[in-house]
This record gives C-alpha cells, structure tokens and sequence, in this order.
C-alpha cells in the first residue's frame, strides 16, 4: 500500500520547490476569501449561515455557557479527567521554563536600554473538529497562552452533529484555563475572531491547527491580527536502523496516517529486511484500525519508503525535508540528536513514540509543517507574549552619539532627523 521511493524520486517528489505541497489550493483559498469577505460585511448572520451549512448546527447560541460547562465534567469519566490532568501538568512544567523575564540590557548613569515581555491580550485558539474531536489540542494550544499571562483566551471549535461539543472539549477548556468557548468552526470562525461581529469577540492572535480552510483564513488574516503558522498536513519521518522494530514502526506511520487523508508518514531506513517486514506490519496493523479507510488513503498517496545507503544519508534527506516530526530509531539514537537541523519536534529511541509527545509528555504537538520548519518553530509561550524595547539617554550620552546620528542621519538625506539630536544640544 504505501510506496517505495529511491532517494532520488524522494528528492523529486516531496522535497523539490516544484513539487513541494502548499497547506491548501486556488479553490479552497477563493472559497475562504468569499466566506471572510461575507462575515466581514453581515457578521453574526453570516456566521449562522455558514455554521448550518457546514456544521450542520442551525442556532445561535455559540458560546457554551457556564452550566454547560459545568455538566460537562459529570460526562467524562474520572479515567479521562485524570488522563487529562497528569498531561496538563507536563505540558504546564515543560512550558513554565520558556518563560522569559523583562529584561535589562544596559544600565550605566547615562544609558538604559532593555526589553520588557507583555503577554498579548486576547488570544483566539482554533481546536479542530470537522473529522475527530482534539482535548489534546485545547491544552497544547491555551496552557502556554494561560502561562504567558493572557488576559482572555477565546476557543472555537465545530460542533460534530447536534448542537454541542464533545464534554471532553469542554472539560480540558477548563483544565487549561480557557475563558470562553464558541461553538464555530472553519473559515467563518476564524474570520469572527479576527474582526469580531456582535456576538464574538475580537482578538489579537489566532492559533492552532485545523485543515486547508481553517489555513487559507489564517493566511488572510495575517497581518490585521497574529498567527502562530500555517499549518499544513500532518507528517512524521521516521529514520530507522536494522535494530528498530518493524511492530513499532508501523504502528508509528500509522498513527500519523490516521489523521487525515493527507498526512504523510516516511520511513528512511538502511535495512531491507525491515521495509519487508514493514510492509507485511502494515497490512495486518491497518486490517484492525477504526479510522483504516482514513490511513490507507493516506499511506498510498502521500506515504514513503526509501531504503537509504547509512543513517547519514537519511539525515541529509529529513534535515531538507524539514518534518513536523521526525523520530530517530536507530542503534545509541540519542548520539543522533546533533544531526538534526531541521525538524518541528523529535523524538529518539525504540521507546518514544511521537504519540507519547501528542498526548501527554510535555512538548507542544502544533508544529511548522511542509518544510516549514526550516526557518519557524513549534507552538510555545513565546507566541503570546510581544518584546517590547526601551531606551533612556542622558544629555551627555546624547552628546557623544551626536556626531554619528548627524553622520548617519545627513547620508540617508533626513535632515529632520538630525535636527531632533542638533537642537537638543545647541540649548
Ligand atoms: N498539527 C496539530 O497539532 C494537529 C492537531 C490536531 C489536528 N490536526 C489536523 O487538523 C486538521 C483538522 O481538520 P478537520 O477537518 O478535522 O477539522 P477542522 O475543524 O479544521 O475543519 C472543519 C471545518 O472546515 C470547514 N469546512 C469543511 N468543508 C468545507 C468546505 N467545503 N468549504 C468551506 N469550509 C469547509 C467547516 O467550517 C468545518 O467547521 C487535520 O488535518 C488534522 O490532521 C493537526
Ligand atoms: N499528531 C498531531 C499533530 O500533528 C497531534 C495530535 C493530536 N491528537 C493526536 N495527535
Ligand atoms: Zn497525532
């Protein structure tokens, strides 16, 4: 089912500019445009026309309210709260250390300079819905928000039939500190927060994964507010040795496959004897699965294997691709770690599958995709919070910085400039 791939037609089909797959396309793009321009204009009744159609949810009461909040908890069995709480403290004790501080740069009698860290002040967090329902993703989205200081953290998320969202949504909301909860989804939802409408509030940056519209809306309202990414399919990239197990590394593509028809799940391996036995794995593994419609689409279309000369050569070709993860089962794995250049998050050895990392063990699971990760990085406290410099001069500071400002300032023709340090000190 999944195919094979030389290095060569790897490089070809998923890592060369020509090839390389976009988050969405033309048509998904112009339809998301129609949708944000028609929220835009007729707010709450767009809104509600758009959320019938694709969510099947007709009434306008978006906000799940306190009580239902409160109901929620009695739905959810006391193994699940617990699930959710132990994985809540990870994520909280993993992000707690990117907390930064204000800080001073410089300080002598004449000069101050530093830099103070504000928390944005409300922040809009997208936890998908359309085709399976994320607590995980409540808590690895509003947990660094709810670190960083964010004043009001606002979710959405479709409700899947019916006029509710799943309790367990409710629930992590409240585990992770999530001030209110709408139920929207989609282009629309993402529009509603960007501009506000009546009945929703406006924010000042929108995270979280969702599919190709939900990525199109964040590309256009990029700019009138923040986004953490883009984010396209799933992926994960395993790089394997003759020591990995075929058992695990099926397991492993397949969870990556459940997803969504478009995630992408690769193996790099050295060993032919375990792309053999991974195929047969395969097979059997997916035979068993609830979603297998799902990952069989995906493995076939969108999965790789390629049989590499050394893990060397593996390296070469994920630190191009730059997977959103990459797990490292190979012999003494951790001795790899240095290898990596580009990768959203990795995970090393037999024992550490990436599902350990989406669930429960502490660093974030919403990560740069499709190449992305060559030049950003994955969701962290460092998202809701801004840098803001400061400066103060004495006059005898301004004096010795006098000459070269004028310099500068006469060279790039803004004699105005100048002026602002000549006439300070001409007094
Ligand atoms: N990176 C991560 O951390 C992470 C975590 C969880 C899920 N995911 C990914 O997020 C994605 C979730 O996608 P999903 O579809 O399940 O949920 P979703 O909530 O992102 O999308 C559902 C919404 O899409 C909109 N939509 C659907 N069809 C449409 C159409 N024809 N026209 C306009 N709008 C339309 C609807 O408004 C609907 O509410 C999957 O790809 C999954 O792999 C990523
Ligand atoms: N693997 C997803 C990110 O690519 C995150 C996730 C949520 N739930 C299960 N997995
Ligand atoms: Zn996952």
């Amino acid at each position: 089912m999944i195919p094979t791939y030389t290095v060569r037609q790897f490089k070809d089909t998923f890592i060369s500019t020509k090839t390389k797959k976009q988050p969405f396309d033309d048509k998904v793009l112009q339809t998301v445009k129609n949708i944000m321009e028609d929220i835009r204009t007729r707010g709450d009744e767009a809104l509600q026309e758009y959320t019938e159609k694709f969510d099947g949810y007709s009434g306008d009461k978006w906000e799940v309210t306190k009580e239902e909040r409160k109901a929620a908890w009695k739905e959810v069995s006391p193994e699940v709260i617990e699930s959710l709480e132990r994985a809540a403290a990870n994520i909280k004790s993993f992000h707690s250390k990117q907390l930064q501080q204000s800080r001073i740069m410089e300080m002598t009698d004449d000069i101050i300079s530093g830099q103070l860290y504000r928390p944005i002040e409300r922040a809009g967090i997208y936890v998908p819905g359309g085709k399976a329902s994320y607590p995980s993703t409540v808590l690895m989205n509003a947990i660094p928000a709810n670190l960083a200081g964010v004043q009001e953290i606002i979710m959405v998320t479709p409700v899947r039939g019916g006029d509710s969202i799943p309790p367990v949504l409710s629930v992590a909301a409240d585990i992770a500190g999530v001030n209110k909860i709408y139920k929207l989804g989609g282009s629309q939802a993402v529009a509603a927060l960007a501009y506000g409408t009546d009945k929703i509030p406006s924010v000042d940056k929108i995270v979280g994964p969702g599919n190709a519209y939900v990525a199109a809306a964040k590309s256009l309202v990029f700019g009138d507010v923040g986004i953490d990414m883009i984010a396209g399919p799933s992926e994960v990239a395993i790089i394997a040795d003759e020591t990995a197990n075929s058992t695990f590394i099926a397991a492993d593509l397949i969870a990556q496959a459940e997803h969504d028809e478009r995630a992408r799940s690769f193996l790099f391996t050295t060993s032919k004897e375990l792309i053999d036995e991974t195929l047969v794995e395969l097979e059997k593994q997916c035979s068993e699965l609830p979603r297998k419609d799902i990952a069989e689409v995906s493995l076939t279309n969108e999965g790789a294997i390629v049989l590499v000369d050394s893990v060397e050569e593996a390296f070469a070709l994920v630190n191009a691709l730059a997977p959103e993860h990459l797990e490292i089962q190979v012999e003494n794995a951790l001795q790899h770690l240095s290898k990596v250049k580009n990768a959203g998050s990795v995970f090393i050895g037999h024992y550490t599958p990436e599902a350990v990392g989406d669930y429960f063990a502490g660093p974030n699971h919403v990560l740069p995709t499709v190449g992305t990760a060559r030049f950003s990085s994955g969701l962290s406290v460092d998202d809701f919070v801004k840098k803001t410099t400061y400066l103060y001069y004495s006059e005898k500071a301004l004096r010795n910085a006098a000459p070269y400002v004028e310099t500068l300032a006469t060279k790039e023709e803004l004699d105005g400039h100048a002026r602002a340090v000549k006439v300070r000190l001409e007094l």
